[in-house]
Formats: C-alpha cells, sequence, structure tokens
C-alpha cells in the first residue's frame, strides 16, 4: 500500500522557540503511526537540524525542507544546497510550492533539475503542483498539471518516480479558506495517476504518493482522505495549531 502522509508546511512562521513547542506538544500526544502512514514537518532551515532531533526516536514520523537550490553548489549567496540538506540528515523536501513559482519566479524546468539534485542525494522531492483560479475558470486544469508533471518529472526513470511524492494544490484553496470539495480533490488525483501512468505504468503510478494542499483542517481532512486517490495532504495554516494537526494526522487512512 502506498504512503498516507500528513505533511505540515510552515511556511515563513513562528519563531524557533515557537516551532519546538508546536512540534513538542504534537510529539507529545504519541499518535502512533502504521508502517503505511508518515507525518512530515516543513519547517523553515535554521529549524531543521533542531526538528530532526525532536522527531529522532518517532517512528515514521520525519521533517523536510521546504526549498532547496537548483545548482550543485557555488557562490550562491544565501541558497541552500541539497548536498547541505543531505549533511543534516534531512530525507524530504518540497520543491514548486506555489509560493515559490509565484514570488520567486521558479519555473517547471529549474524544478526538474532539484528534482535530480534532491534524488542524487537520496531526498525525495515532495512535488507541487496545481492551477490557478482563472486556469480553473477556463476548465483547462488537467492540461495544466498535466504541463507540469511532464515538464519536471517525465525525464525521470521509473524507479526514480517511485521516490517522489507529489502534493496537488489548487491555488485559488490555498489559505482562502474555500477547500476544493472532495471530489474536486479526487477528480484530479485520479487525472494525475493514470497520467503517471501513461509515462510509467500503472504498478508505478499506484505506488505514488497523491496528498492534497489547500485549507485542508480537522474538519474536513477525513472526508477529503477518505477518497481513493488521495494519500493525505500538504497543511499550512492548521499546521499550526496543534489540535488542529494532531485530527488531520488522525484523519490519515
Ligand atoms: O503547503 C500548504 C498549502 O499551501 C496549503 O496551505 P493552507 O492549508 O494554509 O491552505
Amino acid at each position: 500500500m502506498r504512503k498516507q502522509i500528513a505533511a505540515a508546511n510552515w511556511k515563513m512562521n513562528l519563531t524557533y522557540q515557537q516551532g519546538e513547542k508546536l512540534l513538542n506538544d504534537i510529539l507529545k500526544a504519541k499518535i502512533s503511526l502504521s508502517d503505511h502512514q508518515e507525518t512530515i514537518f516543513a519547517v523553515p532551515f535554521p529549524y531543521l537540524i533542531m526538528a530532526n532531533s525532536e522527531v529522532a526516536n518517532e517512528k515514521n514520523y520525519s521533517v523536510a525542507a521546504q526549498n532547496c537550490y537548483n545548482k550543485k553548489s557555488g557562490a550562491y549567496t544565501g541558497e541552500v544546497s541539497t548536498e547541505m540538506l543531505h549533511s543534516i540528515g534531512i530525507r524530504y523536501c518540497v520543491i514548486g510550492h506555489s509560493e515559490r513559482r509565484e514570488y520567486f519566479s521558479e519555473t517547471n524546468e529549474q524544478l526538474a533539475t532539484k528534482t535530480d539534485l534532491l534524488l542524487e542525494q537520496g531526498i525525495q522531492p515532495i512535488f507541487c503542483c496545481g492551477e490557478s483560479l482563472s486556469v480553473r475558470e477556463a476548465g483547462t486544469q488537467n492540461t495544466f498539471v498535466e504541463t507540469q508533471l511532464r515538464e519536471s518529472l517525465f525525464h525521470l526513470s521509473g524507479d526514480q518516480l517511485k521516490n517522489v511524492i507529489i502534493a496537488y494544490e489548487p491555488i485559488w484553496a490555498i489559505g482562502t479558506g474555500k477547500t476544493a470539495t472532495a471530489d474536486q480533490a479526487q477528480e484530479m488525483h485520479a487525472h494525475i495517476r493514470s497520467v503517471l501512468a501513461t509515462q510509467f505504468g500503472n504498478d508505478i503510478a499506484s505506488e505514488i504518493s497523491i496528498l492534497y494542499g489547500g485549507s485542508v483542517k480537522a474538519a474536513n481532512a477525513k472526508d477529503i482522505f477518505s477518497r481513493e486517490d488521495v494519500d493525505g495532504g500538504l497543511v499550512g495554516g492548521a499546521s499550526l495549531v496543534t489540535d488542529e494537526f494532531l485530527a488531520i494526522i488522525q484523519a490519515l487512512k
């Protein structure tokens, strides 16, 4: 069975002390995860080492970086390489979040390079894709998302793709309180899986975890996660609130 994942994306929120407390409070609840479940905390760079040591003894609790650079090393002041992340024991990294695509002009091509550099270091990319409101209103969301996948991931081998997690996040649902309905999420997730199946075959496509992101909260997580092709969520705002995120973890299949 493919992994069911509750991924917290703290974005640029919380001080170090607040982050440490939130992590402690969540871990204190001792929600045990089965072999096919995982909880991942995508925390700001300066908190990675602390967060990784907090989860070190917790089964199936892990830490992710929120980004990495698309060059191996060199004179790129302020950037963080995949090798640096590997050297501190990070196993996951979010890439292509719509906020990075929008505010930092990240392209599908750069994300293809980031994917390669992460996989080279044994770090699993959590690859974000998703359409804007105008694309959704034009009814072209399926081809839009397919292009994102094609241009960033289709150069991979099937064995490489197995190490990629996909997060579908319709931009119109991020931080807006406007969640895609469970039907809309399932419809797009099934489409993503069929696009992957066309390129990599059914066996591989059925092993890929596809997370939903966009105003997931305690009140809607169970309904969304219950759908066949939805394998958990990438959660922003609600991941900053202990009880909300605990309920989201418990909503995993
Ligand atoms: O990475 C998380 C997504 O951007 C969703 O954020 P949100 O849960 O605050 O809507």
